[in-house]
């Protein structure tokens, strides 16, 4: 029997309960034997998110399908409905949660903005709030306070918003919406998110005069993303030109409402799928869309490069493993976001492994680059920080206490680490409330465990 410590959290995703409880430590299981597992997920943070913000300016109600009932995507209802949108839960077919019925309304501020560890809300509502007419503050759980903001908060003064900032540029800040966003051509560097860039398009179509907008920067990361931008206000009427590499347009007018199928999280597949890698044979995730923007589809290449055989199916996506797990040399600029799960993989590969083009991963939920060469190493693993990566080379690796640092996917690496290493304890498993607050539950299912009443693994 694994230690009682942990009972699983109460979690309302509509409530302002906070998930993270880091006084927690559950055991991670250890995999019984090789996996035949079937699971399906909730829906993307990262299209439900943007189809909230899209919906909340409409011209006409919208209906979202299965979305994602989570932290980041409570907060981002909470913003919206603070600013006037109407959000009502409508009964689904989703086993995760009611449908949304999003109405939008007159967009007013004198109001305050809980950003949570949501880098969609922190960069996804200011430009909504310069639309509305009053104040809003804006704020995020102290752990994220520090994640860049001054390109939003630049580029925002750029296009005729007010902001006060206290001059720090980075939360919390006010924007004093005026009802309106002049817009027009503006230069960004975007090399620490692309969220800035997605944050900006979704609502250009509101500015008076649009928006031209040019990235000018080191690099660009998870384009993937920015697809997704584009791609989810071009079903809503809105089309985004790139005039050149790194350059986007949008002319004012009209967004439309529109009924939509949220996918399930893709990216929140990947611990499940690496699962099969690390404990044999074969996991299955339900609903697997046949074209999609998510990265998470990156998968299908990436589990092949470890070993695995990848296969397509009546909707479903199977990974199979193979013999053992291969070293890996991956450029992940189009998809940090998988980086956590890949690494501890690649920390029970036959042979060292490279991972760059993730820099900017160093300014996601926590510096991911600084806490997986901190964690896999405590465990006895040989995790070396690139200047945009990580290099690994697989160590026999002892239990021990795994910190998730309020990183939803620091806590699944960890979690993937337990399946071969007894006595790999999660520190606060509960913040992967903010994507996933089934993680424990559907793990258990992944392994073929069911919990008694306080939680606990059983077999
Ligand atoms: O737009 C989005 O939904 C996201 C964009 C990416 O951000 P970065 O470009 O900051 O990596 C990704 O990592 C994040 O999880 C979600
Ligand atoms: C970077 C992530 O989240 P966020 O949307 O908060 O940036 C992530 O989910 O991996």
């Amino acid at each position: 029997m694994l230690s009682s410590r942990y009972s699983p959290p109460e979690f309302d995703p509509y409530g302002d309960a906070r998930a993270d409880d880091e006084n927690v430590l559950w055991p991670a299981p250890v995999a019984p034997g090789p996996l035949a597992a079937r699971i399906s997920l909730p829906g993307s943070k990262s299209l439900t998110n943007r189809e909230l913000v899209l919906a909340a300016l409409a011209d006409s109600p919208s209906l979202l399908r299965a979305p994602l009932h989570s932290r980041d995507s409570t907060n981002m209802i909470e913003a919206l409905r603070a600013l006037g949108a109407g959000i009502a839960e409508q009964p689904g077919d989703s086993p995760f949660g009611p449908d949304l019925l999003v109405t939008p309304g007159e967009l007013f501020g004198s109001t305050t903005i809980d950003c949570g560890l949501a880098g969609t809300v922190m960069r996804f509502v200011p430009p909504v709030a310069g639309l509305a007419l009053g104040p809003t503050t804006f704020d995020a759980d102290a752990s994220a306070r520090g994640r860049p903001m001054a390109t939003m908060i630049s580029s925002l003064r750029e296009l005729g918003v007010d902001i006060n900032d206290d001059g720090r540029a980075s939360l919390p800040f006010t924007v004093h919406g005026t009802g309106a966003i002049a817009g027009g051509s503006i230069t960004i560097d975007a090399s620490s998110s692309s969220q800035f860039v997605s944050g900006l398009l979704l609502a250009a179509a509101r500015f008076d005069n649009g928006l031209r907008l040019r990235h000018a920067g080191e690099r660009l990361p998870s384009l993937p993303h920015i697809e997704m931008t584009i791609e989810t206000l071009a079903a809503r009427g809105v089309p985004v030109s790139s005039p050149a590499v790194g350059e986007w347009l949008v002319e004012p007018g009209r967004i439309a409402g529109r009924d939509v199928d949220i996918e399930p999280d893709l990216s929140n597949a990947a611990p499940f799928l690496v699962a099969a890698l690390v404990a044999g044979g074969s996991v299955t995730i339900t609903g697997w869309p046949s074209e999609t923007t998510q990265v998470g589809a990156d998968l299908l290449r990436l589990l092949p490069e470890f070993g695995a055989t990848v296969s397509f199916a009546d909707g479903a996506l199977t990974v199979t493993a193979g013999d053992g797990i291969r070293a890996v040399d991956l450029d992940l600029t189009t998809g940090g976001e998988l980086a956590p799960p890949l690494v501890a993989l690649a920390a029970l590969a036959d042979g060292p492994s490279t991972f760059t083009g993730i820099g900017h991963i160093r300014h996601h939920e926590t510096d991911r680059l600084a806490a997986l060469t901190a964690e896999i190493n405590k465990l006895g693993g040989e995790v070396t920080e690139l200047d945009d990566g990580l290099r690994v080379v697989p160590k026999p690796l002892h239990g021990g206490v795994w910190q998730s640092y309020h990183d939803h996917r620091m806590a699944t690496a960890g979690a993937i680490l337990g399946l071969a290493v007894p006595g790999v304890e999660i520190e606060n498993v509960a913040t992967t409330a903010k994507t996933l607050p089934q993680f424990t539950e559907l793990w258990q299912q992944l392994l073929g465990l069911s919990h008694d009443a306080a939680g606990v693994a059983t077999v």
